[in-house]
């Protein structure tokens, strides 16, 4: 895997314990560790191919540390990232308001940026339903907004685009 070239930058964000790591770790080796929880110091790397259609993309995903004590460190992950993987626990909803707080930071800091919220061990929500601490509309409401408000902006943008230019 070593000097292979990265097509694209994708960075995870989210309140430890999350699952952020569980998640690369079965993007690229396919497998679930249960056992102790170890949190990420810092951020990791993996680069992993990923085949759509004809043709081979290599992600670069950086997996960041969840702990507040590592936040200004996360933001010198996301710099440049073409995506980012926004993570919440479906059964915490201190997590939920962490990952809106990471939506909103990508949003002012990185425009190039797309942003991919993603709800976390949905398992716990098979064996109990009450476990849910998100309503389900709450988060379709809160994505719809976003939808809109980046639907907004792009037309902004995009009008002062062609008035810079005169077409
Ligand atoms: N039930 C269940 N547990 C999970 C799932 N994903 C992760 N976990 C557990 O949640 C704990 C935290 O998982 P991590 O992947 O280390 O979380 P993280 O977001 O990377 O945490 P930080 O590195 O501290 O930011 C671990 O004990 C995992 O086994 C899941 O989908 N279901």
């Amino acid at each position: 895997m070593s000097g292979r070239r990265v097509d694209a930058k994708v960075v995870l964000l989210g309140q430890e314990g999350v699952g952020k790591s569980s998640l690369v770790e079965r993007c690229a080796h396919g497998r679930f560790r249960a056992g102790p929880y170890q949190n990420t110091i810092g951020a990791a790397f993996v680069a992993k191919v990923m085949t759509v259609g004809d043709q081979t993309v290599t992600l670069g995903i950086w997996d960041t540390a969840g702990s507040e004590r590592y936040e200004a460190m996360s933001r010198i992950y996301y710099r440049g990232a073409r995506a980012a993987v926004v993570c919440y626990d479906l059964t915490d909803s201190g997590s939920f308001q962490r990952a809106k707080f990471w939506v909103n930071e990508l949003q002012n800091c990185e425009e190039g940026c797309r942003i991919y919220l993603c709800g976390t061990k949905s398992d716990l929500l098979e064996e109990d339903r009450r476990k849910r601490g998100i309503d389900f509309h709450d988060v379709q409401d809160y994505a719809d907004d976003e939808l809109f408000q980046k639907v907004a902006e792009d037309y902004v943008n995009f009008s002062a685009f062609q008035v810079m230019t005169g077409e």
